[in-house]
């Protein structure tokens, strides 16, 4: 079973504390940005277009960068984690004309907002990781491969106090780098933690089209051999949970049994057919849950590469989710747990984006959200999934319990309670917690 997916971010707590010691180092000022200096460096990294008609000469330009590339990891150096360690600075407090585009119409933070800011985060630390000090550009195209895990903390996100965020490399391979990032807020005269971060990156060449090697990492501390350890038992984590997929294998005995359970609970007793259903009271049938939307991916919204940004795919999801939530459960929700979110395909520019979310597992006052995305080109009517999203909500009243009807919809919500149970720690979150789309 999965480890924790909401743990609280307390500085007691086993593995994240070590992290976090790394902000206890001297800042170099090189490695400290303001938030709008972190997409420009993005662009000087990888010599990205300014503007879309010249993103083809743009990539062109990037070929040239192929001869950098490394033959093996070996002949690259190894850096250590204060190498990639950087801090990004969202003065949301000391300069207000930023607030508008974090705020929600509660004034609170808007959630997917702090989603595309870690996404970028990420990528530019693995950037920081595999700088070659000679060079302005980077051979490397980094994408992010997965949202591990988001664990947000028991502490309100005010859209009047300064942000701030810092991360590092916390364990490599050969191609593929764990990033662990966290988010405090200002409260008083300290920065408290807000939410904890883990994200996987993968390195391409130069014009994102085959793998490439990332510089070794080298360990300073007990502390980070023990972040690297966590790294590798990540690693394997996911090579079993995926290998237990609801997709490849059929559900455990006590699955099947509260599956079953269910389905008794809906047949109609007036009736002795297998297809007379009937909801039991206070549920929802789960194909009632369900929100859509459509979006055009415009070049506004590309990333370094021209492909579309990882950040607005999982705003809009977010956002997609916030509403699924909001509308089943009759209150406003507030996120407590994002994880697995698996990027599979990159999203061409042009595409349509088509986003399916839907309610597969409820307790208590907890929804779990699954977000399905797929794209599909103007001229090309095949949709491909590229996204599934993983959200859990709570609520502010006790919500319904959702029934699934189909034995798809009954892998869903199996699915969903795996992603729920995931969560180890007693939930303890309260009104106060407030962080919002
Ligand atoms: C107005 C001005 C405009 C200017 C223009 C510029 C605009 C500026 C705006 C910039 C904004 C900032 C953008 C920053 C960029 C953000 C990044 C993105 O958006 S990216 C967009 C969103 N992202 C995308 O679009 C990515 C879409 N996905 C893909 O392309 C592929 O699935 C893949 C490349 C990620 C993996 O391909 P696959 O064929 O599987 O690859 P291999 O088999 O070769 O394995 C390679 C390594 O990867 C590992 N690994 C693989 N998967 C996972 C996993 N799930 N979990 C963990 N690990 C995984 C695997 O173990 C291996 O590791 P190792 O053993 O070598 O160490």
């Amino acid at each position: 079973m999965r480890r924790a997916a909401l743990r609280l971010c307390t500085l007691s707590k086993g593995l994240l504390a070590p992290s976090r010691g790394l902000t206890q180092e001297p800042q170099n000022p090189e490695n400290v940005f303001h938030i709008r200096e972190v997409r420009d460096k993005l662009r000087e990294i990888v010599g990205a277009s300014t503007n879309w008609r010249d993103h083809v000469k743009a990539m062109e330009e990037r070929k040239l960068l192929h001869s950098f590339l490394a033959k093996s990891q070996k002949g690259l150096p190894p850096r250590t984690m204060k190498d990639s360690y950087i801090e990004v600075f969202l003065p949301l407090g000391s300069q207000p004309e930023l607030r508008e585009k974090y705020l929600t119409v509660q004034n609170t933070v808007r959630f997917g907002r702090i989603l595309e800011d870690l996404d970028s985060l990420g990528v530019l630390i693995c950037y920081m990781h595999n700088k070659i000090h000679s060079a302005k550009m980077s051979p490397l195209s980094i994408v992010t491969a997965l949202v591990d895990k988001i664990d947000m903390c028991k502490k309100n996100l005010s859209p009047e106090q300064d942000i701030k965020f810092s991360g590092h490399v916390s364990w490599v391979g050969k191609t593929s780098m764990e990033v662990k990032m966290h988010m405090f807020q200002l409260h008083g005269n300290d920065f408290s933690p807000v939410l904890d971060a883990t994200f996987v990156m993968v390195a391409r060449d130069s014009e994102n089209k085959g793998p490439a090697f990332v510089n070794p990492l080298i360990l300073e501390s007990p502390e980070e051999e023990e972040l690297f350890q966590q790294g590798e038992l990540n690693k394997g984590r996911r090579v079993a949970f995926s290998s237990t997929s609801l997709l490849k294998m059929a559900p455990t005995a006590e699955e099947r049994t509260a599956i079953h359970e269910m389905f008794l609970n809906t047949l109609d007793p007036k009736t002795i057919s297998f297809r007379s259903r009937v909801l039991p009271a206070n549920a929802v049938w789960m194909e009632n849950s369900k929100l859509k939307s459509l979006d055009i991916c415009h070049p506004q919204e590309r990333n370094i590469f021209n492909r579309i940004f990882g950040g607005f795919l999982m705003r809009k999801a977010y956002e997609l989710g916030w509403a699924t939530a909001c509308n089943f459960g009759g209150s406003r929700p507030f996120i407590v747990a994002v994880d697995d979110i698996m990027f599979q395909k990159p999203v061409e520019v042009g595409s349509l984006l088509f986003l399916s979310s839907q309610v597969c597992f409820t307790q208590g006052n907890y929804i779990q959200v699954r977000v399905h995305s797929e794209v599909a080109s103007l001229q090309d009517k095949e949709h491909m999934t590229t996204n599934v999203f993983h959200f859990t909500f709570m609520s502010e009243k006790e919500v319904p319990l959702v029934f699934p009807k189909t034995y798809g919809e009954s892998m869903l919500y199996l699915d969903g309670q795996r992603h729920f149970k995931s969560m180890s720690a007693p939930v303890t979150l309260k009104r106060h917690y407030m962080v919002e789309p």
